[in-house]
């Protein structure tokens, strides 16, 4: 079989197989590899064969891939020969009475430690990540087993169902009889339960080191003042009056009444040295099963008590050792839940009843002590702001630590298995339509943009009680296998995402949460970045929706931010509490473009509660159509592809080789699928806190209506074919910056109309060329003239001419603000129209 020679794929699972042509060594014209895996290898090694490390040279012209197919037979023939030749040689190593020639016993042995050490090494490769596959491949191995298990797991219940009915059917006939003979049926029954034994699964060795905060419950015994934790058979010396014991249960069965069973020894070896004990975990889903639908509860608790636990230990074998499984298995299993309808008894009746054990437990002088929990692991200490270190960090890279309330696992980078995240890139360049949404803020009375390009796709196609449709775009095709394999990595199925392009480093999003009551308790984000690197920061909240006068901002000041890369491909989760304690952010800093696409889960509106429609409709707002949402729906609002923007933003593309490209006549029919809209944006903190505490948010006051402007230019996706997409033009002035903004826009729409050069942008290109290239008539976003299109201003690399930060000047005033302001605003962000507007805006308050 050939393989990738990078990702070690087997034949089969080689994706786009090619050969590498650009090295002449003979030995390696039959080698196979992934076409991705070869772009990525050349993007950093360009320079060296990924086989034999000899010196290559590839420039423009290279033609880097060869066919595969012919090398995998020449591949295929050479073993078949090799095969045969060991065959002929095996037969001459065997003599003539049938023993070994003691030179192939030799070989074989050679063999056999080769065989050792390659598991070895792929042993340490995976431990360090060199094969990033390793790690996805194992996931998804295990969640094979997974899957088997429940199969079996399935079965197993229902043969255990029919038991218990059974069960139950002896246990009523000897009730029966024994009311007959007069004795009290309540009685009998409360020392029917069955006994909890070493067989029982709940009683999991794997539990060993759950801790839980408000579940907590401790062995104890009125006897013993303060037992070990994990005292021998704790669960046993609890009051059997309560919750039952082996022996009471055992010595009143009614399967073996005529049985006297002898009481426990007095020494055994510890079974449950855990703070839950079997007996309150059977009651829990005694209650539970009461409560809601039998199966799901059942499911629920055996899941969580026995098997699934053990799963997680075993697929998260990359969580750091002696990490507590049982609170966050226990989210996980309500995630799960979410949205079934059971999912809120499944809530109530679990914290009621556990509540319940806790405070017997307290009755029966548990003394605060004793509930500590000895085998908590230590958590990790959040050291201070820190780097993903330059050397190969763990893949994932898990930041787990709970007395911070902080889960992230880092893929960096993601590698999905058959899976071409190249692809997937360029089709988000050439297909995605970007959004700088404007929306009006009661809270500061005034006209905000987002600070970076959005769009969403997603959530619940579905109409709400009162009748409305909610705003919902369908995911892309391009994107849906993406969005499986990341809803797999994270055992959430994803149902939505929100894009979002940050065209350089003025774009950012500031401080926030993603938690919101429609994500479901607990939510997983997923957020995977293409492009340029940039800083992901996080910090710790003492209260993540502060109001106005909460002490440092509502931030814990005791806890140092967190920072990291998030490089090209890096795949962040944040999970567990996270959202619910920490903010975080992506700052300006110095970047070129970066697309990030952020996964979410939004739980399905229940029929009786109509209130999460809200969640999505905020969504579509902020990310798509601020307040224009009919505007939206009738494709009458303003939106960018991908060359919009490298158009309109003139500056980056000096960055990089300029083509010629030919514009397409039509907008492509897959963006017309895909919607339209407005400029686009996101909630910064503030508004977030707004999002979250009023989710009744006042409707805007103003109505836009459209009307088709004569911007002649057309080229695909172009939002300024203005019989595709007229420009708004709002009813009610809704405030200076808008209509002005309008105006230079339309503006800026001249250099590109006059332009017939497009830009190839590739995120692979590393370097900067020292000079622009000649005769490039498309100007940075600031800087044509408002009154000559035909501008002399041509950027320069060191910024903005003098004449156009003039230009600049002169319209900022034109919209209404002062000179001041504006200088200030030009200084601040040079060649950035939309902060220079945002700051002058700010300013005026
Ligand atoms: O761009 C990123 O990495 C973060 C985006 C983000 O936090 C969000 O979309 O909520
Ligand atoms: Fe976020």
């Amino acid at each position: 079989m050939s393989k990738c020679l990078i990702c070690q794929s087997e034949e089969h699972d080689i994706v786009d197989p090619v050969t590498f042509l650009p090295c002449a060594s003979p030995g390696c014209k039959n080698n196979v590899y992934c076409r991705g895996c070869l772009d990525r290898f050349v993007k950093d090694y360009a320079s060296k064969c990924v086989a034999c490390n000899g010196k290559i040279r590839i420039t423009r012209g290279t033609k880097l891939y060869g066919d595969a197919t012919a090398a995998m037979k020449k591949n295929e023939a050479q073993r078949e020969e090799a095969r045969r030749a060991e065959g002929l040689e095996q037969a001459h190593m065997v003599m003539k009475d049938g023993e070994l020639r003691a030179a192939y016993k030799a070989k074989i042995a050679e063999e056999d430690k080769e065989q050792e050490s390659l598991s070895l090494a792929m042993e340490l490769s995976r431990e360090n990540s060199i094969i990033p596959e390793v790690t996805a491949k194992d996931l998804a191995e295990l969640q094979r087993f997974q899957r088997e298990a429940d199969k079996e797991e399935a079965q197993k219940r229902a043969a255990e169902r029919a038991a218990e009915i059974e069960a139950s059917e002896k246990l009523i006939q000897s009730l029966t009889q024994e009311e007959e003979s007069g004795s009290s049926p309540q009685e009998k029954i409360k020392s029917q339960k069955t006994p909890i034994s070493d067989e029982n699964p709940i009683t999991s060795a794997s539990m060993t080191t759950s801790t839980t905060t408000s579940t907590t419950t401790t062995s104890a015994s009125s006897s013993a003042p303060k037992p070990k934790p994990s005292s021998p058979s704790a669960s046993t010396k609890h009051s059997p009056s309560k919750l039952g014991s082996p022996s009471a249960s055992t010595k009143h069965s009614p399967f073996k009444p005529s049985t006297p069973q002898p009481p426990p020894p007095s020494s055994t070896p510890p079974t449950m040295p855990s703070h839950f004990k079997p007996s309150d975990i059977q009651r829990v889903a005694e209650e539970l099963t009461a409560a809601t639908s039998a199966p799901v509860a059942a499911a629920v608790m055996k899941r969580l008590l026995h098997k699934r636990v053990k799963y997680v230990e075993q697929t998260m074998a990359f969580l750091p050792r002696g990490t507590t499984l049982f609170p966050k298995f226990l989210k996980t299993i309500k995630k799960r839940f979410a949205g079934s309808p059971d999912f809120h008894t499944l809530q109530t009746v679990y914290d009621q009843v556990t509540t319940k054990i806790q405070k017997e437990y307290d009755a029966e002088n548990c003394s605060s002590s004793s509930r500590s929990i000895p085998n908590k692991p230590k958590a990790h200490t959040i050291t201070g702001f820190r780097a993903l270190p330059d050397k190969i960090p763990p893949n994932p890279l898990l930041i787990d630590d709970d007395s911070k309330n902080l889960r992230l696992r880092v893929y960096g980078p993601y590698e999905p298995a058959n899976l071409s995240l190249s692809e997937v890139e360029q089709n988000i360049k050439d297909h995605m339509t970007w959004y700088r949404v404007k929306y009006s803020s009661g809270r500061f009375n005034n006209e905000c943009e987002t600070p970076c390009y959005t769009n969403y796709f997603g959530g619940v196609a579905q109409t709400s009680k009162s009748g409305e449709k909610l705003p919902y775009q369908e995911i892309p095709g391009y994107l849906k296998p993406l969005t499986q394999k990341v809803s797999d990595l994270c055992g959430v199925q994803f149902n939505s995402f929100l894009v979002r392009l940050y065209f350089n480093g003025k774009d950012n999003i500031a401080h926030h949460t993603d938690g919101r009551t429609f994500l479901g308790e607990i939510p997983t984000i997923a957020s995977l970045s293409l492009g340029a690197t940039a800083t992901f920061e996080l910090k710790r909240m003492n209260n993540v929706w502060p109001d106005s006068g909460t002490p440092d901002g509502g931030e814990d000041k005791s806890t140092p931010h967190l920072g990291f890369k998030c490089k090209d491909r890096t795949l962040l989760i944040m999970e567990g509490d996270t959202q619910d304690h920490w903010h975080h952010r992506v700052p300006q800093e110095s970047r070129g473009p970066r697309i990030n696409i952020n996964f979410r889960y939004i739980v399905p509106t229940s029929s009786n509660n109509d209130v999460d429609t809200e969640g999505q409709k905020k969504y579509y707002k902020y990310m798509v159509y601020g307040d224009y949402r009919e505007e939206w729906e009738s494709r009458k609002i303003d939106s960018w592809s991908f060359d919009d923007l490298m158009k309109l933003k003139g500056g980056v593309m000096s960055m990089f080789p300029q083509q010629k490209k030919e514009l397409p006549q039509e907008p492509s029919k897959e963006n017309e699928r895909e919607g339209v809209g407005v400029s686009g944006g996101e909630p910064n903190n503030e508004l977030n806190k707004e999002n979250k505490k009023e989710p009744t948010e006042k409707e805007p006051t103003t109505t836009a209506t459209a009307t088709a402007t004569s911007a002649p230019v057309t080229y695909k996706n172009s939002i300024f074919k203005s019989s595709a997409r007229p420009a708004i033009k709002p009813a009610v002035k809704r405030s200076n910056a808008d209509s002005a903004f309008s105006s230079k826009k339309a503006k800026l729409l001249q250099p590109i109309q006059k332009s017939s050069t497009s830009t190839p942008f590739s995120f692979a290109a590393k370097t900067k060329p020292k000079t622009l290239t000649p005769g490039l008539t498309i100007s940075p976003m600031s800087t044509p003239s408002p009154t000559n299109t035909t501008s002399t201003d041509a950027p320069t690399a060191d910024g903005p001419s003098e004449a156009s930060e003039a230009s600049e000047i002169k319209t900022l005033v034109e919209m209404g603000f002062s000179k001041e302001h504006a200088i200030q605003a030009i200084k601040n962000h040079p060649g950035d129209f939309m902060l220079q507007m945002n700051e002058c805006i700010a300013n005026n308050l």
